[in-house]
C-alpha cells in the first residue's frame, strides 16, 4: 500500500528552488495537492503561475519566511499526509563563520522542523528529507571508493567539532549536510514520531531549469557551471579530462522524492539517485554534438580530446534508486542537453517570467527566436493594438467596452489587421509551442510527412503534412513546410491516424493551445466583431461553438524555407502568394523573420514588425462576407526577409478559426451595419448563386490554392472564380520595386 495515497496533500519545503520546483511538478503529476513554502510572496506567484494551468487548484503557496525561526513550520505541516523537506538554510560569505553560520543553522533548522511535523503534522505518514551525496562521501578515506547509501561522511563532523567556525567553508557544507540528515536519523529514534523517514543523497544535479531565475547571475551553483561553459568563461581545455564527481538529473532526483513517499518499503531508507561519474569532456562532447545548439555557443566551448577517461575519482551507486524505487535515470546526453536548452530559452526570455511547464518527459530543443532586423528605412504597417485584458469573458456573456468597438471597427473597416497583447499566454507558453512546431517540422522523417500527408487537392483539407513543393506560383515551386491540426482531428480516434506516432506525446499540449486560441482569443475577437456590427456581442461566437465535433479551424505551424536565389529572382521575393484568408478570423503568432506584408488602403505593400508575444489579426473571407464586405478581408502575402534575417528559416505558429462548418455565409441582413454595407450593391445579389457554407467554401478554396487555376485580369492581377465569386491574388509592387522606390 503506498504510504502517501494520492490526491493526498503533501508539503514541499522551500519550493522555489532547483530541485524542489521539479518535486513539486512531479507531485502533481503523480496526483497529490501540494503545499509548497517559500521565503517571499513573489516566488510563491512564480510557482502559482507555473502550475496554474495544468494544475488547476492543486498547489498553493504558504510563506515561511525564516525557516530557521523555531515553530516556523507548525502551520504549514496541518493538514498534510507527507511532507518533503528540500528547504535548506543558505548563508552567503560563511568564511570565519563555518559553525555559526553553516552547520549549527542546518542541525537546527532541520530540527525543528521534525518537531513542528512531530507535534502539529498529526496526519503525516512519512517525512522524506532532501539531503546530499555529501553526507556519504567521507573526503578522509581513500580516492577512488565506490560510495553507497551504507556510507556515512565521519570526518567533516569530526573536523566541525574540532575546527568550529575556522572549518574551511567546503568542508564545513559537508559537514552541515552530514550533520544535518543525522540529526533527522536521530530525532526519528527518539522521538519516535507517527511517520518514518526517508532520505534522498544527490551528487552533481543538472538538468531542466524551472524555478525563477531573474538573471544568470543568480543561477544555482551547479547549472551556473554550464551556462559558463557556453559563455566560455567555464572549464578550460586542462579541466576537461580531469575528475568531476558524479551526476544525476534533477527530473531523476524528483522522482526519487516521489517515489520515496509511495513505495512502502522506502520508509527508514537513504537513496542516492545518480548516473555515476563524468568528466568535463563527456559534457563539452554532448554540446559539440548536439545539432541543434547554435555554433556561436559551440565555439566559446573548449574541445578537448573527445572520448571517455578512466579517471580516479570516487563514484556512486544509484543502483538502489533504480531497484526500490523504481527511478528510470536520464542518460547524461539528455541531462546536458537539456540543461543548455533551459538557459538558452531563459536567456531568450530576457530571463523574465516562468517556462512553460512541459507536460511530457521528452527532450525538446528550445526554440530560440532569430535577431530582429536591423535593416533601417522599412515600411511598416501602422497597425492597431487592442489590448485583449479588456475583453473580459464572464460566463455566458463577453464584454467589449464601446472604445474598443470603435477603434477596432475602424481598423477592420479599413486596414483590416492590428495587433493584439495581453492574451493571457506567457512568453514562456508561447516559446514553448514554437520548440513543438520545430520539432514537428525537423524531427518528423521526410517519410512520415509524406504518409501523413495533408489531402489537399483530394479532400480540400490542409489537416496533417504539407511538405515543400506542393504549390506552383509562375512554375516556382513554393518552399513552406507546414504541419496542420484540424479542431476536429484532435478526437483521440483520428488524431492516432492523422499524425505520426512520434508527434503523439506532444498532441495534449498542441491542444491545449488550440483550445486556448478558440475558446479565450477568438471568442474575444468574434465579440468585438459582433459589436461592431451592432449585434449582440455572443452573436458569432454562437456559430462557432464546439470547434472539435462541428468546426473547421486549423492550427498550423510552418516553416519557410530558403528558396533558391533564381527562383527568388523570378518572383521578386515573393514567398506566399497574396491572398485573403479563407477563414473568419486569422491569429498569427508574432514571430521575428520580417516577411509579411499587408496591402495597404493605398495600394503600396507595408511589412508587419514584430512584437514579442504579440498577435497579428487579420479577418478572412467567412467574416467578411457575413459582414457584408464591412469587415475587410485584407490582402497579405510573405516576403524575403530583408538580408540580416536571409539566413534563417522562419517558422510560424497560426490559428485559423472558423465559423461552423455548417454556417452559410450570407450576410447577416439583421445587422444595421450590414444592411448599409449591403446598399451599396444596389440588390445585387451577394451571392449570384447558391450560398456557400463555411465549410464548402473552405474546401473551394484549399483546393484552388496554388493549383494554377487562376487566369489573368486586365487589372494586371490573378483572377479565379468559386462559388460565383471572383477571388483575387493580387500581385500588387514587388518587394524590391517598393524598396527602391523607398531609397530615392
Ligand atoms: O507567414 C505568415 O506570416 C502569414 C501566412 C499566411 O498568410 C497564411 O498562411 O495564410
Ligand atoms: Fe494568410
Amino acid at each position: 500500500m503506498p504510504v502517501a495515497p494520492s490526491a493526498s496533500t503533501v508539503l514541499v519545503t522551500g519550493a522555489s528552488g532547483y530541485i524542489a520546483v521539479h518535486v513539486v511538478h512531479q507531485a502533481l503529476k503523480a496526483g497529490f495537492n501540494v503545499v509548497g513554502t517559500v521565503r517571499s510572496e513573489e516566488k510563491g506567484r512564480y510557482l502559482e503561475q507555473l502550475f496554474a494551468k495544468q494544475y488547476p487548484g492543486k498547489f498553493r503557496h504558504a510563506i515561511v519566511a525564516d525557516i530557521e525561526q523555531p515553530g516556523g513550520f507548525d502551520e504549514a505541516v496541518k493538514g498534510v499526509q507527507a511532507v518533503l523537506h528540500t528547504a535548506s538554510p543558505f548563508h552567503f560569505n560563511s568564511e570565519g563563520k563555518a559553525l555559526d553560520a553553516l552547520v549549527n543553522p542546518a542541525v537546527n533548522g532541520t530540527k525543528s522542523v521534525l518537531k513542528s511535523i512531530k507535534d502539529h503534522g498529526t496526519e503525516v505518514k512519512r517525512v522524506v528529507l532532501t539531503s546530499s551525496f555529501a553526507a556519504i562521501l567521507d573526503p578522509s578515506n581513500k580516492t577512488p571508493k565506490e560510495y553507497t547509501e551504507k556510507d556515512w561522511n565521519e570526518s567533516s563532523p569530526a573536523n566541525s567539532a574540532k575546527e568550529g567556525n575556522s572549518q574551511n567553508p567546503m568542508d564545513a557544507y559537508r559537514a552541515s549536510k552530514s550533520m544535518a540528515e543525522r540529526a533527522a536519523w536521530d530525532f526519528v529514534e527518539q522521538e519516535q514520531p507517527q511517520w518514518d523517514l526517508a532520505t534522498i543523497n544527490p551528487p552533481f544535479v543538472l538538468g531542466p531549469v524551472l524555478h525563477q531565475v531573474n538573471s544568470p547571475d543568480s543561477l544555482n551553483t551547479s547549472v551556473a557551471s554550464i551556462w559558463k561553459l557556453i559563455q566560455g568563461t567555464g572549464k578550460t581545455e586542462q579541466d576537461l579530462p580531469g575528475p568531476a564527481g558524479c551526476v544525476v538529473d534533477v527530473r531523476d532526483v524528483a522522482a526519487a522524492h516521489i517515489k520515496a513517499l509511495q513505495v512502502a518499503d522506502a520508509g527508514g531508507e537513504r537513496f542516492a539517485p545518480t548516473i555515476g561519474q563524468w568528466t568535463w569532456q563527456n559534457v563539452v562532447d554532448i554540446v559539440h554534438d548536439a545539432s541543434w545548439i547554435p555554433g556561436e555557443y559551440k565555439d566559446k566551448v573548449p574541445k578537448g580530446k573527445r572520448g571517455n577517461y578512466d579517471v580516479k575519482q570516487n563514484d556512486l551507486s544509484g543502483a538502489k534508486t533504480e531497484k526500490v524505487l523504481g527511478v528510470e535515470y536520464h542518460s547524461l546526453k539528455s541531462t546536458i542537453e537539456t540543461t543548455v536548452g533551459s538557459l538558452l530559452e531563459y536567456q531568450a526570455r530576457d530571463w523574465q517570467g516562468a517556462p512553460a511547464l512541459p507536460a511530457v518527459d521528452i527532450d525538446l530543443p528550445p526554440w530560440i527566436p532569430p535577431k530582429q532586423t536591423s535593416e533601417s528605412g522599412l515600411e511598416w504597417a501602422p497597425l492597431h493594438t487592442l489590448d485583449l485584458s479588456r475583453v473580459t469573458i464572464e460566463g455566458d456573456h463577453t464584454h467589449v467596452p464601446e472604445d474598443v468597438v470603435r477603434d477596432v471597427g475602424q481598423a477592420f473597416n479599413t486596414i483590416g489587421f492590428i495587433y493584439a497583447v495581453d492574451h493571457g499566454l506567457t512568453y514562456g507558453e508561447l516559446l514553448r509551442q514554437f520548440a513543438i512546431g520545430q520539432y514537428l517540422l525537423n524531427n518528423v522523417s521526410d517519410e512520415d510527412k509524406e504518409k501523413f500527408r495533408a489531402r489537399i487537392r483530394e479532400d480540400g483539407s490542409f489537416v496533417g503534412y504539407k511538405q515543400q513543393g506542393k504549390w506552383q506560383l509562375d512554375g516556382v515551386l513554393d518552399r513552406v513546410e507546414q504541419c496542420n491540426f484540424g479542431s476536429k482531428s484532435f478526437q483521440p480516434s483520428i488524431a492516432s491516424k492523422t499524425f505520426p506516432p512520434s508527434v503523439q506525446p506532444f498532441i495534449p499540449e498542441i491542444l491545449a493551445f488550440a483550445r486556448f486560441n478558440h475558446a479565450v482569443i477568438y471568442r474575444k475577437l468574434l465579440a468585438v466583431f459582433s459589436r461592431i456590427l451592432d449585434l449582440d456581442s455572443e452573436f458569432l461566437w454562437n456559430l462557432s461553438q464546439n470547434p472539435e465535433e462541428r468546426g473547421l479551424d486549423l492550427l498550423r505551424y510552418a516553416l519557410y524555407h530558403k528558396p533558391s536565389q533564381a527562383d527568388d529572382d523570378k518572383l521578386g521575393g515573393v514567398r506566399l502568394n497574396s491572398h485573403t484568408d479563407f477563414d473568419s478570423v486569422s491569429i498569427l503568432w508574432s514571430q521575428p523573420i520580417t516577411s509579411l506584408e499587408v496591402l495597404m488602403p493605398d495600394n503600396q505593400w507595408r511589412l508587419v514588425k514584430h512584437r514579442p508575444n504579440a498577435l497579428v489579426i487579420n479577418a478572412g473571407d467567412a467574416l467578411a462576407f457575413v459582414s457584408g464586405e464591412y469587415i475587410k478581408a485584407t490582402i497579405h502575402r510573405v516576403v524575403k526577409p530583408p538580408q540580416d534575417q536571409a539566413s534563417y528559416p522562419r517558422l510560424g505558429a497560426f490559428y485559423f478559426a472558423f465559423f461552423n462548418e455548417d454556417t452559410p455565409l450570407s450576410p447577416l441582413t439583421q445587422s444595421p451595419v450590414v444592411q448599409k454595407a449591403l446598399a451599396g450593391r444596389q440588390g445585387k445579389p451577394f451571392w449570384p448563386a447558391e450560398v456557400p457554407t463555411s465549410g464548402k467554401w473552405e474546401q473551394l478554396r484549399v483546393k484552388a490554392y496554388g493549383a494554377g487555376g487562376e487566369k489573368k485580369g486586365e487589372d494586371g492581377h490573378t483572377h479565379e472564380e468559386l462559388a460565383g465569386r471572383k477571388v483575387t491574388y493580387h500581385q500588387g509592387q514587388t518587394v524590391q520595386a517598393r524598396r527602391q522606390a523607398q531609397v530615392a
